[in-house]
C-alpha cells in the first residue's frame, strides 16, 4: 500500500504552488534548486530567496530571449543573472512583454554560461504547463534535499518528472449524458478526465456515428472570447457553430471541445498577446514576445479522447495541417479534410492572414 503521491500528482501540487506565488523544490542528478514563477512571486519572496545567497538566475526561453537580446548559450532557454539591486518590478519587466515597447532597455542582460540547465528546463516546463509566464527563478542549494522538507515545500525529482512533463496525461472517461442541441435533438455530451489534475476534455457526439467507418470530425479549442463572448478578434465562434450545424445536418458527428485555450497558453497569457497585438505585433510574434512557440497545444489529447470513443478515422474539419498530421501521427486516419472557412471580418482579416502565411493554415 502506498498513500504517497506519485511523480503525476507531485508535478500536479508544484503547478498549483507556482501558480499561488510558493516555491518548489527541483532536485536533479547535478544539484537542487529552489524554483519561483516570475509571475507569481512576491517582494518579500524574493527577499528571502537573495537572502539564501547563491547566484539566482531567471531563466527565461529562447524566444523571450531573442526579444530581449540576452545571450543564449543552452539552446532552448537563457539562465538571465539576477542584478543584486534588481527589485521585482525587474523580474516582472523581463518576464513580461506589456511595458517593452515603453521601456525598451531592461538591459544589457548577463546570461550564465557555465554549469547545466537541466533543472531550469524543468522549472520552466511547470511553469508552462502552470499557464504562467514562461520565466523562473532559479537559485541553486547547497543545502540538498532537506531543504524541501524543512521549509515544507514541495520537491520534484527531474529525472521522473521530465518524461511526464513532455507527454498528455492518460484520460478517462468520466460520464456522457444525452444534450439535445438546437442542431440536432440526438446530442451526447462525454467528459474526459486526466491523471495530473488539469483540465477536463469534452466530447460532443451528434446521431450514433458507427465506430467502423470514417466520422465527421472536429477538435475544437477552447476560446472563450470567441465561443462565449462573440468576439470578432478570431473565427472561433463561427466555427464551433458551423461545424454543430454540419454534424447536425449529416445527423452524424464528434465535437471535441478541448480546453486549450489561446492554443495552449491560458487566458491570461492569451489576454496579453492580444494586448501585443494592440501595439502592432501579429498572433504569431505575441506568443514568441511572451516566450512562447507559436502554437503550444497538444493535438494528442484529441486523438485519445477519439480513440477512447472507439474512433479510429475521420473527415476532419479543418484548415490547420498540423491537426491533420498529429491525428495520423497518433493514429487516427484522416481520410478527409473538409474545410471551414466561417466568419471572416474586418478585425479578424489580419489574424487570419497570418495564420496562412506563417502557420501554414489552408486558404
Ligand atoms: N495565443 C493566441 N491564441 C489565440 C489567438 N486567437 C485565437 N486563439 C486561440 O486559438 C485557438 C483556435 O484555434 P482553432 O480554432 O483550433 O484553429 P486552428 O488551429 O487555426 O485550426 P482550424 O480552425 O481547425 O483550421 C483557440 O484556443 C483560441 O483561443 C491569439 O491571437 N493568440
Ligand atoms: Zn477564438
Amino acid at each position: 500500500m502506498t498513500l504517497a503521491p506519485d511523480i503525476t500528482e507531485i508535478i500536479a501540487r508544484a503547478r498549483a504552488d507556482l501558480r499561488m506565488g510558493v516555491p518548489v523544490v527541483i532536485s536533479g542528478k547535478d544539484g537542487v534548486a529552489l524554483v519561483m514563477a516570475a509571475e507569481t512571486v512576491d517582494a518579500q519572496r524574493l527577499a528571502d530567496l537573495r537572502a539564501l545567497g547563491g547566484r539566482p538566475v531567471l531563466a527565461i526561453t529562447a524566444r523571450r530571449a531573442e526579444t530581449l537580446k540576452a545571450r543564449t548559450y543552452d539552446g532552448d532557454l537563457a539562465r538571465v543573472i539576477l542584478p543584486p539591486d534588481a527589485a521585482l518590478s525587474w523580474v516582472l519587466g523581463v518576464a513580461d512583454p506589456a511595458d517593452d515597447l515603453k521601456t525598451p532597455m531592461k538591459g544589457p542582460l548577463a546570461s550564465e554560461r557555465d554549469g547545466a540547465a537541466d533543472l531550469h528546463r524543468i522549472a520552466l516546463q511547470l511553469v508552462k504547463s502552470a499557464r504562467l509566464l514562461p520565466a523562473a527563478l532559479v537559485l541553486p542549494l547547497t543545502g540538498g534535499a532537506g531543504f524541501a522538507i524543512e521549509h515544507g515545500l514541495t520537491q520534484v525529482a527531474a529525472v521522473t518528472a521530465a518524461p511526464h512533463l513532455m507527454r498528455s496525461s492518460p484520460l478517462h472517461p468520466v460520464v456522457s449524458a444525452r444534450l439535445p442541441l438546437d442542431v440536432s435533438e440526438a446530442g451526447r455530451l462525454h467528459i474526459f478526465r486526466p491523471e495530473d489534475g488539469g483540465e477536463e476534455h469534452y466530447a460532443i457526439e451528434i446521431g450514433q456515428p458507427p465506430r467502423d467507418s470514417a466520422v465527421l470530425a472536429r477538435l475544437h479549442s477552447a476560446c472563450f472570447t470567441g465561443d462565449l463572448m462573440g468576439s470578432l478578434k478570431c473565427d472561433c465562434g463561427p466555427q464551433l457553430r458551423g461545424a454543430l450545424a454540419q454534424m447536425g445536418a449529416e445527423g452524424a458527428g464528434v465535437l471535441l471541445y478541448l480546453n486549450q485555450e489561446g492554443r495552449g497558453i491560458g487566458l491570461a497569457n492569451k489576454m496579453r498577446a492580444y494586448s501585443l497585438q494592440d501595439q502592432g505585433f501579429d498572433t504569431v510574434e505575441a506568443n514568441h514576445r511572451l516566450g512562447f512557440e507559436d502554437d503550444e497545444r497538444d493535438f494528442r489529447i484529441g486523438a485519445q479522447i477519439l480513440t477512447l470513443m472507439g474512433f479510429s478515422a475521420v473527415r476532419l474539419l479543418t484548415n490547420n495541417p498540423a491537426k491533420i498530421e498529429m491525428m495520423r501521427q497518433n493514429g487516427i486516419d484522416v481520410v478527409e479534410r473538409v474545410p471551414l472557412k466561417l466568419g471572416e471580418n474586418v478585425h479578424n482579416h489580419a489574424y487570419l492572414a497570418t495564420k496562412a502565411a506563417k502557420s501554414g493554415h489552408l486558404l
